[in-house]
């Protein structure tokens, strides 16, 4: 089976409508130019949509086909697929990766989504409404490379919703904030900027928010059924979703488990970009390791004092800095663990290739 892949560089004439398969996929230029044409049409692209413990599912042009469990492959993950040794499959370089940090005693990191575009930070208008949390998700939407925009559902219910847009439009300039009623009819028009063909969105946000409202809005009457099974293996009859949609004119959506619940880790570089006011003002402090509480010379204190930084903003930055110096060491501590264990594994199985 060898198929032509070349319309599918950057640079050319986009396929007729309804897109391409791959391009219902979220394929896009940045995975195009890491392969050569004849590699591509040697090992087509497939993108993995579903996890299991038992191996993973994954969609091409016109294949689905399923890979043995690899535990450095997630959700949104392209490889280029290998008949011959699905194993061995070439896993593309990421565009995003959203990570967490597992609950529990031993914290590790959690491979949660690959090559997710633009998140949906989704929260109501009521009480679900809370400037830290919002603060949180953005953060880590940087730190994963991925564009977060706030959606504040429920306008249609609350008093003065413009006070919600107003407040979340303190967090950052560069996060887009739009007030959208799930129910209503123009939610496709009123996300189509990040909402399109090739691209891949994903809603995050507590119970309730709308979050499935907006999924199925999106995904209109041309949602993909066939990723919907029964799976009655426990002899409990429950119907399970594909994790990554597909529209026929509009992005990928990914809707998954584990995006509900996330912490942060290693976020430092997502944190730095949304308190970077903070940052700025700390370089100006007097002594290089200011706490920013009594010091003298304190810059950051001196802007709270002139009304310039909001003492509860910076409040929140200590909260998440905190967690997530937290969180990044006892990783660091359990990663340290682990390598003196792999160090000992290596040397008994020392012959055997290391596919990691
Ligand atoms: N009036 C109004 N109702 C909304 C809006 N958004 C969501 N709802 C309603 O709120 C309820 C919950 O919406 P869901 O889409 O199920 O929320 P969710 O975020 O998917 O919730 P989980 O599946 O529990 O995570 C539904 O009855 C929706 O119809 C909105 O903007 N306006
Ligand atoms: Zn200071």
């Amino acid at each position: 089976m060898t198929r032509d892949y070349s319309q599918l560089f950057p640079g050319t004439t986009p396929s007729p409508t309804p897109a391409s398969r791959l391009t219902q996929l979220g394929w896009q230029g940045f995975f195009a130019t890491q392969v050569e044409a004849d590699a591509l049409a040697r090992t087509p692209p497939v993108r993995v949509t579903e996890v299991h413990r038992s191996g993973l599912v994954a969609l091409g042009e016109d294949i689905e086909v399923e890979i043995p469990p690899r535990d450095d492959l997630t959700v949104g993950d392209w490889l280029l697929y290998d008949a011959d040794s699905p194993k061995d499959s070439v896993r593309l370089d990421r565009k995003s990766l959203i990570q967490r940090v597992a609950a529990g005693r031993l914290k590790y990191e959690q491979l949660i989504a690959a090559n997710v575009d633009t998140v949906f930070i989704t929260t109501s208008a009521n009480a679900d409404f809370n400037i830290a949390r919002l603060e949180r998700y953005v953060a880590l939407c940087l730190n994963a490379e991925v564009e977060p925009v706030i959606l504040i559902t429920k306008p249609d219910l609350a008093e003065d919703p413009d006070t919600f847009v107003e407040r979340a439009s303190e967090i950052s300039a560069r996060v887009p904030v739009l007030a959208l009623n799930a129910t209503a009819e123009d939610v496709r028009n009123k996300l189509a900027d990040w909402a399109k063909p090739g691209r891949t969105v994903a809603f995050l946000g507590s119970s309730g928010v709308g979050k499935s409202t907006l999924t199925n809005a999106l995904a209109g009457t041309e949602l993909e059924t066939r990723g919907i099974r029964e799976d009655d293996a426990k002899g409990r009859h429950t119907t399970r979703h594909r994790q990554l949609y597909l529209t026929a004119n509009g992005p990928a959506v990914l809707d998954t488990p584990g995006m509900r619940e996330l912490q942060l880790t290693d976020v430092a570089a997502g944190l730095s970009e949304l308190f970077e006011d903070i940052e700025d003002l700390a370089t100006r402090c007097k002594f290089r390791d200011c706490a920013h509480e009594t010091e003298p010379g304190c810059a950051v204190q001196a802007a709270i004092a002139e009304g310039a930084l909001d003492p509860a903003r910076l409040e929140r930055f200590r909260k998440l800095a905190a967690e997530e110096t937290h969180n990044r060491e006892t990783i660091a501590e359990k990663r340290a663990r682990e390598k003196g264990f792999a160090k000992h594994v290596k040397r008994i199985t020392k012959d055997k290739p290391n596919r990691r």
